[in-house]
């Protein structure tokens, strides 16, 4: 899996704020509201326990300090433990942590310690993402593309398709498109087709993934992938809205998830 860099996580503030900015112009609701929708639950400015975890590939620099950013914009009260791994479990324990966030490098998760919930960042962004794309304001009909059918995408397909979207998708993996198409009802997408989408889930990690072919003349697409699937001519040839960043979304999900 894909690690983040220190290089992503700049400017997290600013890229949240350009995001939330364009979720509102193209959806009419900003990330909180989209995020109460989805789980129906509210925040309370509970205490986040936020802890470094040394394992694998080991902490990355602004991780912690990046979750610290998220929890603030969100009103909670967050903290990092002075100590990484289970010590840093202890101390956000022992200072009645309301919810725990920690990832080592194959899962990120969010624990509620007072209702047991917990969450997974690949789950809760695929869901988000999906979610935010299918309250594009101008869609032209329910048909939705998902492009990348991986731990995010798949979870974003399963969302859309529970909420009665026509998703169509797409992954050069045949297992994975056939697992999705089995198991979802997903209808496969062929690249080739000529059939342009309003709306755009794409969760690949790789660039260049979205082809003049899929967009409408307007679209939104929302893309959690890193780097960003859609070549730049083809955003400013099109009248697209591009929801895309690194980590603040989908974590502001997970949070909503667990309440
Ligand atoms: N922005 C955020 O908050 C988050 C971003 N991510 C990023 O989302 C991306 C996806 O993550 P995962 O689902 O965990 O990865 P994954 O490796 O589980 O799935 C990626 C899928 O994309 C498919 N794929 C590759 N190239 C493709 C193409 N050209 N067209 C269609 N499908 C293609 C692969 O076959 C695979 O099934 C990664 O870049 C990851 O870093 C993950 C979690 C949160
Ligand atoms: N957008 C969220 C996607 C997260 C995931 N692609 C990743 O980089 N996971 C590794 C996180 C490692 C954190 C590290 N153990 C620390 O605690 O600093």
């Amino acid at each position: 899996m894909a690690l983040l860099t220190p290089q992503d996580l700049e400017g997290l503030t600013k890229q949240l704020e350009y995001n939330n900015n364009t979720i509102k112009k193209a959806t009419g609701m900003d990330i909180a509201d989209i995020c109460k929708q989805i789980y129906s639950t509210t925040l309370d400015g509970e205490k986040v326990g936020i802890v470094p975890i040394t394992s694998g590939n080991g902490i990355i620099s602004n991780f912690s300090s990046s979750l610290l950013t998220i929890t603030e914009y969100f009103g909670l009260d967050g903290d990092i433990t002075e100590h990484p791994d289970v010590t840093g479990y202890y101390e956000a324990v022992s200072s009645d942590a309301d919810i725990i966030l920690m990832a080592d490098d194959h899962i990120f998760i969010a624990h509620n310690m007072r209702n047991g919930k917990i969450a997974t960042n690949h789950v809760c962004t695929g869901v988000v993402y999906a979610e935010i794309a299918s309250r594009y304001k101008y869609a032209d009909s329910k048909d939705i593309l998902v492009i990348g059918l991986g731990r995010v995408g798949y979870a974003g397909a399963q969302h859309l398709v529970k909420k009665d979207f026509d998703v169509y998708a797409y992954d050069p993996n045949r297992e994975t498109l056939e697992k999705a198409r089995k198991e979802l009802g997903i209808i496969p997408y062929d690249p080739e087709e000529k059939h342009k989408f309003s709306m755009v889930l794409e969760a690949t990690p790789n660039p260049n993934t979205i082809s003049e072919g899929m967009v409408a003349e307007r679209c939104l697409v929302s893309t959690p992938g890193i780097p960003c699937g859609l070549p730049e001519d083809i955003g400013k040839k099109n009248e697209i809205d591009l929801v895309m960043e690194p980590l603040m979304i989908g974590v502001a999900s997970m949070i909503y998830a667990v309440m």
